[in-house]
């Protein structure tokens, strides 16, 4: 599904990332644990095409994406990555259901052919009575459903969440990280999770422990 050689990052004199190689499986949940300043999210950002190693490739399904730019790269990403980050990111003047569709939006497709698939993710996700709300009127756990619902809108080969649980309180973080089992067990979804909570990565199937910019330790459950 994914695969990583010999990437490297730098900022100015700091190496962030030293010669990354990694392989990720159809229907897997890897996380990546760490220091603060190990490279995690860096790495994140790079295995999801939003920023480029200075060294190295990714391909995702057999798509050497690191050759991607421009249009093309954008189209990838729009319809192969989901997304989910620590703030959700949902824009504030669109309701509910109309952010989880925008990823759909952007692809081409008319708010009244995607309008049902977003309504049964959000039920599927237990935020069906929501559509109709802003942002601003949900909970903290429904707005990341929310974006996870969004991430799910164009069927991606590959989901990325950065911290996704970390603004959450320890009961919402535990049922987000359920869905993420329920996502892999039922629609084979794969995912990618930079976290600190580790709770979350002992449910992951491999942790991936960085340290200084490489990968140190790898745990398979
Ligand atoms: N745009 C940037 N410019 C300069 N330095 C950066 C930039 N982005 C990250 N860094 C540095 O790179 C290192 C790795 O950052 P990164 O965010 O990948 O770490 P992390 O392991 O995700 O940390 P955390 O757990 O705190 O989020 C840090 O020392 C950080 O200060």
């Amino acid at each position: 599904m994914l695969r990583a050689k010999g990437i490297t990052k730098s900022y100015g004199k700091l190496n962030v990332l030293k010669g990354i190689d990694l392989e990720i499986k159809a229907n897997e949940i890897v996380s990546i644990m760490g220091a603060s300043g190990a490279g995690k999210s860096t790495l994140l950002q790079i295995l999801g095409t939003l920023d480029t190693p200075k060294e190295g490739s990714v391909w995702i399904d057999d798509v050497e994406v690191t050759r991607l730019n421009g249009d093309k790269l954008a189209q990838f990403r729009n319809e192969k990555i989901g997304f989910v980050f620590q703030f959700h990111n949902l824009l504030p003047e669109f309701t509910a259901l109309e952010n989880v569709c925008m990823p759909a939006l952007i692809a081409g497709k008319e708010l009244d052919d995607v309008k049902e698939k977003g309504q049964k993710l959000m039920e599927l996700l237990n935020i069906g009575h929501r559509t109709e709300h802003k942002p601003s009127e949900m909970s903290g756990g429904e707005q990341q459903r929310c974006a996870i619902a969004r991430a799910l809108i164009n069927d991606p080969l590959i989901i990325f969440a950065d911290e996704p649980s970390g603004n959450l309180d320890s009961e919402n973080a535990k049922s987000l990280h359920q869905l993420f089992i329920e996502l892999r067990d039922n629609f084979n979804q794969t995912f990618v999770i930079v976290t600190h909570n580790r709770e979350l990565a002992k449910n992951a199937d491999r942790q991936l422990w960085m340290r200084d910019g490489i990968i140190e330790s790898m745990v398979t459950e």
